[in-house]
Parts: structure tokens; C-alpha cells; sequence
């Protein structure tokens, strides 16, 4: 898939990992919708977009992804602004092991909802022409982590759900590839979540080991992250794919054994 004229819907678009791949799909001349919580950091995003990329490439769309109704709005509202919608990436997440509904919530059942929200307005299934989901997972689904159980359960839960619907589209022939991304540590805000009780609840008082893990694995930029999603995103070949993007190896991608009868 050729990004030129192309329109985007980044959810958790406004700062961290959801503005770098804004950016990298506006140097490629996509539209983007910015969706995200923060009204704050979504109309400051958009600001310095515009003054990079010109005004009218990319639209703020204030919006909790877990509330159903706004973001079928905030769908209906970026096809309303720019004609169509090509890509959806589900990225909005948070780490709250106290609040760990929530973060069920979010991480999991929200993507699961943009996802067929994406399907909608993309799916030959609906006459639509076709597209590209990128749901974002992590590494966290891979090394599980005794820090964070309820986050790693939702990024597990992403891979499996993707997975599953990259197949339906194949055999439903939708015209839609979905493929999900996992990224090790990322220099984000996010990171900083892990050193507050309101965020790791009971799981706070282990940050130091926390931290001895990120020492170990590294961390990486959020363009690095981006450069991957752009690979997700026009590499027409990849469906139902599972990125993985880590300090020691880079990019590369997750290989599932066949299962024996
Ligand atoms: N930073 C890291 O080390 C890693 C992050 N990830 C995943 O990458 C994704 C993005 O994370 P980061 O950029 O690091 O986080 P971040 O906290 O820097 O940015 C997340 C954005 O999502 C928005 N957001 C949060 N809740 C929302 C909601 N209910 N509705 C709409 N927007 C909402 C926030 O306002 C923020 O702008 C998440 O799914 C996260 O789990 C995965 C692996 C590692
Ligand atoms: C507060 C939010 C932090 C969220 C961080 C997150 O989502 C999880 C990251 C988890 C682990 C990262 C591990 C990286 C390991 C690699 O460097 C490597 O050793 C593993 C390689 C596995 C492979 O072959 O792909």
C-alpha cells in the first residue's frame, strides 16, 4: 500500500508511540485523526503537526476510546473530514494494575471495538475498498511480567484476537489486513507510569526490580516503533503478522510452530 493521499485514524495519537507513527504517516503524505483522552496534548500534537506538515492534514478527535459511542463518532467523523479511511491503528493504552478493569477496558475490548468499527468503514464485506489494522501488543506478551498481570493478560488477549480476525478476513475476503505490533520498552510517558501506586497498585513496591529489567533490555525511540509500523502498513504481503521490535534484535517477526493433529 502506497501512504500518498492515504487517511489514518491513530487512536492514542496525541503523544509517545500513536504521535510518532502521525508523524512518520504525515512525511509520507497520509491524512491522520489524531483520537485520544487528552484534550491538552491532543491540540498541542496537532499544532506542531500543522506547523511541520500544513494545516489540514490531521485533525485532534477528543475521545475516550472505551466510551463506544464517541468512538464510533470519532470514525464516522474522520471519514466525514476526509472522504474515506484506509488504515486504523489501534494504539491507546494504559498500565493500571489498580484500576485493572479499566485496563481491560482500554487495552483490550476498545481495540477489539476499533477494530470492527475499522472493518465497517473498510470492509468489502460492507462495499467498502479495503485497508490495514495495526492493533499494538507488546513484548509484554511474550516475557511475562510479575509486574504488571493484568496489562500483560490484555496484550496477550490483543494477539490473540488479531490473529484470529487477520484469519476471518482471509477467508471472508474483506480486503482488510490486520497485523498486530509488539514493542519492548519505549522511551514514552507511559514508562514513567510504573514508579506511581495509582497506576501499579500492589505491584509498586517491586519498581525496583521493574527497572532492573528495562536496564537490561534497553529501551527504545518511538521512531524505531514507527519505522516497523510503516513496514505493517504498506507491506501488502502481511496479514495476521506479529512484529516484534526489541532493543537486541530490532525488527522481526514472531514464527507460531504448526500444531500436529
Ligand atoms: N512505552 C512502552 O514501553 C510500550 C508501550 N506499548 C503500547 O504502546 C501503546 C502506546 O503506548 P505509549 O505511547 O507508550 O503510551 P503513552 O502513555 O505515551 O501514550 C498513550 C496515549 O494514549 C492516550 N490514551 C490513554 N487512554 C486513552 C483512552 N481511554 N482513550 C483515548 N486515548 C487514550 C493517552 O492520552 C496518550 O496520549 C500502548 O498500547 C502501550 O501498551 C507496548 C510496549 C511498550
Ligand atoms: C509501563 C508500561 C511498560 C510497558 C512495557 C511493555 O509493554 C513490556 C515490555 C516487555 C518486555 C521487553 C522485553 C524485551 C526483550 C528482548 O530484548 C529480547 O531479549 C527478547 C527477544 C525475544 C525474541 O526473540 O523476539
Amino acid at each position: 500500500m502506497a501512504l500518498h493521499g492515504k487517511v489514518a485514524l491513530v487512536t492514542g495519537g496525541a503523544q509517545g508511540i500513536g504521535r510518532a507513527v502521525a508523524e512518520a504517516l504525515l512525511r509520507n503524505e497520509s491524512k491522520v485523526a489524531l483520537v485520544d483522552l487528552n484534550t491538552e496534548v491532543g491540540e498541542d500534537c496537532k499544532k506542531a503537526l500543522d506547523e511541520e506538515f500544513g494545516e489540514g492534514n490531521c485533525i485532534f478527535i477528543q475521545c475516550d476510546v472505551a466510551d463506544r459511542g464517541k468512538l464510533k463518532d470519532a470514525f464516522d467523523a474522520t471519514v466525514a473530514k476526509f472522504g474515506k479511511l484506509d488504515i486504523v491503528i489501534n494504539n491507546a493504552g494504559i498500565n493500571n494494575e489498580k484500576n485493572w478493569e479499566k485496563t481491560i477496558e482500554v487495552n483490550l475490548t476498545s481495540l477489539i471495538k476499533g477494530t470492527y468499527l475499522g472493518l465497517d468503514h473498510m470492509s468489502k464485506e460492507y462495499g467498502k475498498d479495503g485497508g490495514v489494522i495495526i492493533n499494538v501488543s507488546s513484548m509484554a506478551a511474550f516475557l511475562h511480567s510479575p509486574h504488571q498481570p493484568v496489562y500483560t493478560a490484555t496484550k496477550h488477549g490483543v494477539i490473540g484476537f488479531t490473529r484470529a480476525m487477520a484469519d476471518a478476513a482471509d477467508i471472508g475476503d474483506y480486503g482488510v489486513r490486520i497485523n498486530v505490533l509488539c514493542p519492548a520498552f519505549v522511551d514514552t510517558p507511559l514508562l514513567q507510569s510504573i514508579e506511581q501506586e495509582d497506576n501499579m497498585g500492589k505491584f509498586v513496591k517491586y519498581k525496583n526490580s521493574f527497572k532492573e529489567k528495562i536496564d537490561k533490555y534497553g529501551v527504545l525511540p518511538p521512531s524505531k516503533i514507527a519505522e516497523g509500523m510503516l513496514r505493517l502498513i504498506t507491506d501488502s504481503s502481511l496479514n495476521g503478522a506479529v512484529m516484534k521490535i526489541t532493543c537486541s534484535k530490532g525488527i522481526h517477526f514472531h514464527t507460531y510452530e504448526p500444531l500436529s493433529a
